[in-house]
């Protein structure tokens, strides 16, 4: 329902709350890191269960939206008025009706998940599987498990984990609400290419320089300590304006109605698998690859600032409806989808 010129902006709110979530759970962490005996990791598993509980309670209170009462087919008359009341409008109707066109061209959607493997579709398929994967191998939660033993390694003590929650929160989250204001109107494209070039750099560099500079010892000069802070916050803005939000939000948009809820259901477990794996994985990775590490995740932002660059159009203010012709124009993915036209 997102206005096609504002749909970036408000899409991103999902990973801002994200965010938002993940600087509270790292400050109740380090709060309750300090309350000696055991009770402070009891208090702060147990506050995971708060917001848990406003949203059970709240569910109680929630009124019925006008596409679900225009969905179980109950009651238009009252659709009607519920979209009234939330609009704060009694003029309605077109957006009423296309409630109704909506849904009646859901309910007649036989098998989404057999239409997404039709060849027309395949650019949406391919989408739906690398775009979350390659938003989870940035490396960008083996940073944010990391950092903490990674400060405190160049030698930042006590303060390591606070420090770490600042950079992966603070400078995280101001970055992905930078991108609410650029996605509309600087494009996709170009958000995926500039935090892509900055996370190259500097996992390198902070790969390059842990290569060379931690030995036996654990430790590093000041100046190198410090930047490794500076690379890895550099490199948390680079993913939280690209793509964290933009691997959430690209997916959201490509899919036409006929395949939308079998595509979505798609990136959502494959990125839900794909954290799984690396956050099961990265520990055995560290001991082996070491500093490697490093160059692993950077290795993969090349192929995805390269595989976005030539095979990803431009996505911005484009109506949904819309969407299909992007791929007929593309010079890569119309060999695919033109030659089986006559099968749409
Ligand atoms: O939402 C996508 C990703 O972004 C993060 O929240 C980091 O900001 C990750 O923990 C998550 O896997």
């Amino acid at each position: 329902m997102a206005p096609s010129r504002y749909r970036g902006a408000i899409n991103i709110g999902f990973q801002l709350s994200i965010g938002i979530g993940v600087i509270a759970a790292n400050l109740i962490n380090y709060g309750t890191a300090k309350i000696k005996g055991n009770l402070g990791w009891r208090i702060s598993l147990s506050m995971a269960a708060v917001p848990a509980l406003i949203l059970t309670i709240g569910a109680f209170f929630l009124p019925e939206t006008p596409n679900s009462l225009i969905q179980s087919d109950k009651n238009h008359q009252k659709a009607k008025l519920m979209l009234q009341k939330v609009r704060g409008v009694t003029d309605v109707q077109e957006e009423f009706e296309d409630l109704v066109k909506a849904n009646a061209t859901s309910k007649a959607i036989k098998d989404p998940f057999k239409n997404i493997l039709k060849r027309k579709y395949r650019p949406q398929l391919v989408m739906a599987i690398v775009i979350p994967f390659f938003q989870q191998v940035t490396g960008i939660n083996v940073i944010g498990f990391y950092a903490p033993i990674l400060f405190r390694t160049i030698g930042f003590g006590g303060s390591a984990s606070l420090l770490s929650s600042v950079i992966t929160g603070l400078v995280g989250t101001s970055c992905t609400f930078i991108s609410m204001f650029m996605v509309d109107g600087f494009g996709r494209k170009g958000l995926f290419m500039i935090g892509g070039v900055q996370m190259i750099i500097t996992q390198m560099t902070v790969g390059g320089i842990m290569a060379a500079q931690v030995g036996d010892q654990n430790v590093v000069s000041d100046g190198y300590a410090y930047s490794i802070l500076v690379l890895i916050m550099i490199y948390v803005a680079g993913f939280s304006w690209s793509w964290g939000p933009l691997g959430w939000l690209v997916p959201s948009e490509i899919f036409p109605l006929e395949i939308r809820s079998a595509g979505q259901s798609i990136a959502v477990a494959v990125n839900f698998l794909s954290t799984f794996i690396v956050a099961q994985t990265f520990l055995t990775m560290l001991c082996h690859f070491k500093s490697g590490t490093f160059f692993f995740f950077g290795g993969w932002v090349v192929i995805m600032t390269v595989f976005v660059y030539l095979l990803l159009p431009e996505t911005k203010n484009l109506p949904m409806e819309q969407m299909y012709q992007i791929w007929r124009e593309h010079w890569f993915w119309k060999k695919i989808v033109r030659e089986n036209e006559e099968n749409i």
